[in-house]
């Protein structure tokens, strides 16, 4: 089943007139309300970057794993930092929903492995690079950290156009950056394990921060619920070779959070491509994505916003700082 996710073209916001930017704000909150989820074309982070970042990627999973646990995550509830191995952390764990009656959801892995990475400048939870076997991948991994804030920030303010919301309402709640990058490899793997059912790419999930933005390559197997049908899953087309980056977006916890529920943050999850559904034998091709997770300020509230709050819709979510929240999250994972 197909659903038609819509693709915007951000240029309009970016360098349009007053009111393109109006429509370009409604029609991105529009399509965060009906699906968590939008495509943004002519985004404005050049092609030249996405390129970069996801030439790194790849580079970082070639790495041995030897290599690799030079700078592998320390496990606990607290922003991740370095590698984390396959089976490292259980995703499905961050939905109640994904765990069968009588178990505790270990068994639910995820075929992935990832990196994260901080601001740069962080003193509190310190980055971890491959300084050893790749030299320039801490200089490349900043300059994108460094754009895609910056892409992060106009389209938080798109968000308050669309909302009608003060200029920087919004965008005043992430400074100083608390943001994440998150590069995705998921290997080659037997399609029998993954019909089996227990194991998935990804597990069903929704991220933590205020939106995810998301470059994928041309494999595909990134999946969204239909909010129409709640518990089925539809694919979001994957990178065509021969087009600029679509870039994705998809609303993350804090944003549901600040807007007390009323924009819902966009469940998804990893399958198999399109074309490999039901197939219980051959190879399911290796698969990398480019994530970055932007956050509010580590001791911004992430309880709902005063605007959301009305007589008739009470406050649904408990105050809290985006730290703690993202300590209460990640102590979930392990
Ligand atoms: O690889 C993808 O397309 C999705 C990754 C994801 O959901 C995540 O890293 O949180
Ligand atoms: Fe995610």
């Amino acid at each position: 089943m197909k659903m038609d996710l819509p693709t915007l073209d951000f240029s309009k916001y970016l360098r349009g007139t007053p009111s393109e930017k109006q429509q370009l704000g409604e029609a991105l909150i529009k399509s965060f309300v009906k699906h968590g989820f939008v495509k943004l074309i002519n985004h404005g982070i050049p092609e030249d970057i996405v390129r970069q970042y996801q030439a790194s990627t790849k580079e970082l999973f070639d790495l041995s794993l030897e290599a690799k646990r030079e700078f592998e995550n320390e496990k606990g509830p607290k922003p991740q930092r370095g590698w984390s191995s396959k089976g490292a952390e259980v995703t499905a764990k961050l939905r109640k929903k994904n765990i069968p009656v009588g178990s505790n959801g270990d068994e639910l892995k995820d075929e992935r492995e990832f990196f994260d990475a901080g601001p740069p400048s962080d003193k509190e939870f310190i980055n971890k690079w491959p300084k050893a076997h790749l030299p320039d991948f801490q200089r490349t991994m900043e300059g994108c950290y460094k754009r895609l804030q910056a892409a992060s920030l106009q389209i938080l303010n798109a968000m308050e156009v669309g909302l009608k919301m003060p200029k920087d309402s919004l965008t005043e709640r992430c400074n100083p950056s608390a943001s994440e990058i998150r590069l995705n490899h998921y290997p080659e793997v037997d399609m029998k394990l993954l019909s089996e059912g227990k194991v998935k790419r990804t597990h069903a999930h929704t991220d933590f921060g205020i939106i995810t933005l998301l470059f994928q390559d041309n494999v595909g197997g990134l999946e969204l619920e239909d909010r129409s049908r709640p518990d089925t899953f539809v694919p979001v087309e994957p990178q065509r070779p021969d087009e600029p980056s679509a870039l994705v977006v998809n609303i993350s916890d804090t944003f549901e959070r600040w807007s007390n529920g009323t924009i819902r943050a966009g469940v998804h999850r990893v399958d198999v491509p399109p074309s490999m559904k039901g197939l219980a034998n051959g190879l399911c091709p290796p698969r990398y994505s480019s994530v970055f997770f932007f956050k509010a300020a580590r001791e911004t509230s992430v309880g709902p916003l005063p605007s959301f709050v009305t007589p008739d819709r009470p406050s649904i979510y408990k105050e809290m700082t985006a730290l703690e929240y993202q300590r209460l999250k990640t102590e979930v994972l392990y």
